[in-house]
């Protein structure tokens, strides 16, 4: 028997459907998503806490879900709205139906709404405040309120809850289809990355080129990092309004006047934005999806990326020392830096294409390669 489920949005808009996860309530930001695979991992990646995500691709849940395809440990994002669970569930690694995740997850989403008007309205209106009522005693009422009630993304400091609360190393490498989840190779580096909610390809693909990774907390003082003796710094994704996180921005600071090999994504890429005194901005409806065109200023070359972002650095804002390396094809905003005078870049997209197509993962070789010239500039001192 399936059971009711209400969506409503702070304007006004309600939508009814049936419940296909936990009954109860949520509310967040609701925000829409192009890709159209990938679920699982968008489900798991903890930027998307306090939003709710709709899936443009109608039919969602195919290939159920399995325990390996998770960006973090758990189920980050606030609701899942889509259009159409099928009621096959078919892969050879599946071990649960979508339904059967959501509900162990405790998690509550809706299925049966008419996404495509959904997204137009997100578009035209901007990201909205929503909320989700399921079970049998939902009520438009409830979810009206709760909608209306949500404060917005806008200010909210997300990033210091999101990510671990203790220092921990990570070894898993990257997926392969002989050996699944392999072995990290020999480490070359040492790479300490402030977690903020830190997807793990990330980190995979860090180990798969050598890195020895310890996992920090977000406010740990720089002088702690440092004492890992790090040859590089990873600033994480993570979710919330970049501008808050001072905490963080004071690290980056700290690791540009050190010219340490540093490497930011997403919320790490809009830290740096703020580090060297630029302005970050809420955008109307973020960038969601796994097909998004980018340009790489350099040589004008387009690569298709993934993206997860409500937040920008706006271009006009950076000082003269930024070089801007990649641009949204789409609107022109700011997608990558690189700073003249330090080993410090940044890609406000999503290189480790956990979902996504995997045109930019050379980032992450961008990345040991200062940390090659940081090695061989200290051999020689
Ligand atoms: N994926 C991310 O790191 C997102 C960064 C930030 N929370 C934003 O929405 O823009």
């Amino acid at each position: 028997m399936t059971k009711p489920a209400i969506l409503a949005l702070e304007d006004g808009s309600i939508f009814r459907g049936e419940s296909i996860g936990a009954d109860g309530a949520t509310s967040g930001e609701v925000v829409f998503n192009t890709a159209m695979t990938g679920y699982q991992e968008i489900l798991t990646d903890p930027s998307y806490t306090r939003q709710m995500v709709t899936l443009t691709y109608p039919h969602i849940g195919n290939t159920g879900t399995n325990p390996e395809d998770v960006e973090s440990d758990r189920i980050c994002a606030a609701g899942l709205i889509i259009r159409d669970l099928p009621l096959l569930a078919s892969n050879w690694r599946r071990t649960d139906s979508l339904s059967d995740y959501l509900q162990r997850e405790n998690v509550v989403a809706i299925a049966g709404v008419d996404t495509r008007r959904l997204t137009r309205l997100l578009r035209n209106k901007g990201a909205q405040g929503g909320a989700i009522v399921a079970g049998d005693n939902a009520s438009e009422e409830e979810a009206l309120r709760l909608a209306r009630d949500f404060p917005g993304i806008k200010g909210m400091d997300l990033a210091s809850e999101a990510g671990c609360k203790e220092p921990r190393t990570w070894t898993q490498s990257v997926w392969t289809l002989d050996e699944g989840y392999g072995e990290a190779p020999e480490k070359r580096y040492r790479v300490v990355a402030y977690d903020y909610g830190i997807k793990y390809n990330i980190l995979r693909l860090l180990v798969s080129r050598g890195c020895e990774v310890t996992l920090v907390p977000a406010r740990t003082p720089l002088g702690e990092v440092m004492a890992y003796n790090p040859d590089g710094v990873f600033f994480s994704n993570g979710p919330g309004d970049p501008e808050p996180c001072d905490y963080a921005v004071e690290a980056l600071k700290g690791c540009i006047e050190r010219h340490i090999p540093t490497f930011g994504i997403c919320l790490g890429h809009q830290l740096l934005g703020l580090a060297v005194g630029g302005r970050s901005e809420k955008m109307k409806f973020g960038h969601h999806g796994a097909n998004h065109p980018v340009e790489r200023v350099a040589d004008g070359t387009v690569v298709i990326t993934s993206q997860n972002h409500g937040f920008a650095v706006d271009e006009k804002s950076l000082p003269d020392n930024v070089e801007v390396t990649y641009r949204s094809l789409f609107d022109g905003t700011l997608q990558g830096m690189r700073l003249k005078d330090a080993p410090v870049f940044s890609f406000q997209g999503h290189p480790e294409a956990s979902p996504g197509p995997r045109d930019v993962i050379p980032l992450f070789d961008e990345f040991t390669r200062l940390m090659d010239e940081h090695q061989a500039t200290q051999a020689a001192q």
